[in-house]
């Protein structure tokens, strides 16, 4: 899961809750609009009427548009808080009750909405309830301060601690989903590297081969290279030493090359180059100081026979015709092959070849 994923969870929940607490208005309006046997009709009160319209029209908003701006949960719920007060305060004074039942079944459908619609919100909840629970201890005087308090206090309570509960799982889960979400991107990251070189693997030149061929129109060049005689260094100083110099010829390529150039460990003492925008010229320029920041490595190869007494690489070099890749590849192979029949410590271009050339890319 994304953060943006997590993100539209909770925005689709909010959603829900203001939902959940608009309908719960309608419901329990409607239910105080109910003719109470023997009652005057004429009780009916405008605030309730007014909460019914309002969360209704307000309903069909939010179900009507949904990719609108939500309403904000708090400006409501004051809103029809308010209302709810002035509801309680008109019927208080429409209707002789002996004792304080009126006002605390009025506090107890106000707080049913908010408990269940606004148990994930505490601003809206507490907006919701303030304007009722003033209205009923003032209208009270209070001769029931004690169960109104025990009404009011014992519910704001559970919620405040289900609040901050929430709160830091919400938290938990936000800090969860980034810190997964990095880890991933840093696995996928490293899993196009190589380990020992630090360079593209296969996998990183596939990976920026498709962003330059979609988004560089231009002339592209592949330069293969190989270290010569490679086996015999291995064999005669051992794996240990042979991969540190693979290694620090690595850290020549990448320092004879321009930024732009993508740079990879094709095969296990095999490096592509994969030179974007850039002429025939300038490409061959960019191999030959390769070949050349190699050389100047210095690397003993004493079994580097008929080469040098140093670690030296040969190349092929093949421009990317139509975007074909896999062709250049090929093409710059059989220009490393006949490198290597050349002698080694050599940089052939494929359209210096022979046109004969063979077919085999079979190194010598
Ligand atoms: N130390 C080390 N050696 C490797 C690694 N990957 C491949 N090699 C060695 O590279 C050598 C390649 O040898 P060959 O393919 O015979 O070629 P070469 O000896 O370089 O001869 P030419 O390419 O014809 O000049 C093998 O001995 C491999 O074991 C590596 O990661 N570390």
């Amino acid at each position: 899961m994304k953060l943006q994923s997590y993100d539209a969870l909770k925005h689709s929940k909010y959603r829900l809750s203001l939902m959940l607490f608009l309908f719960l208005n309608v419901a329990v309006s409607l239910f105080c609009l109910l003719p109470v046997s023997g009652s005057d009709p004429s009780i009916r009160s405008a605030p309730v009427l007014l909460v019914a319209g309002i969360s209704v029209a307000l309903l069909a908003l939010c179900l009507m548009t949904p990719k609108q701006k939500l309403p904000l949960l708090n400006p409501v719920a004051l809103l029809l808080g308010a209302l709810w007060a002035w509801h309680i305060n008109h019927r208080y004074h429409l209707v002789f009750y002996f004792d304080g039942s009126f006002l605390i079944i009025s506090l107890l459908c106000v707080f049913f909405i908010s408990a269940i619609a606004l148990s994930d919100y505490l601003i809206a909840f507490c907006l919701h309830i303030t304007p009722p629970v003033l209205t009923v201890l003032l209208l009270d005087d209070g001769k029931h301060l004690m169960t109104i308090l025990f009404t009011i206090t014992l519910p704001l309570i559970g919620f405040s601690l289900h609040h901050l509960m929430r709160r830091r799982f919400d938290n938990f889960t936000r800090r969860l989903v980034r810190q997964l979400y990095e880890e991933k991107e840093s696995f996928s990251d490293l899993s196009m590297l190589d380990p020992l070189t630090g360079l593209y693997n296969r996998r990183g030149l596939k990976n920026r081969l498709d962003s330059i061929l979609e988004n560089h129109a231009g002339s592209h060049f592949v330069l293969l290279l190989d270290i010569d005689n490679f086996k015999a260094y291995n064999d005669n100083y051992g794996h240990a030493m042979g991969d540190q110099a693979l290694a620090r010829v690595s850290v020549a390529i990448r320092d004879a090359v321009r930024s732009r150039d993508v740079v990879t460990r094709y095969g296990g003492e095999e490096f592509l180059v994969l030179m974007t925008n850039v002429n025939a010229s300038i490409a061959m320029k960019l191999a030959e100081r390769i070949r050349q920041y190699v050389v100047d490595l210095n690397i003993p190869h004493r079994f580097n026979t008929q080469v040098s007494t140093h670690v030296t690489i040969s190349a092929g070099i093949a421009p990317i015709f139509d975007d074909d890749f896999d062709q250049a590849v090929s093409n710059a192979d059989r220009a490393l092959y006949v490198a290597k029949n050349q002698g080694r410590n050599t940089i052939l271009a494929w359209e210096d070849l022979p046109r004969m050339a063979p077919a085999s890319s079979e190194l010598v």
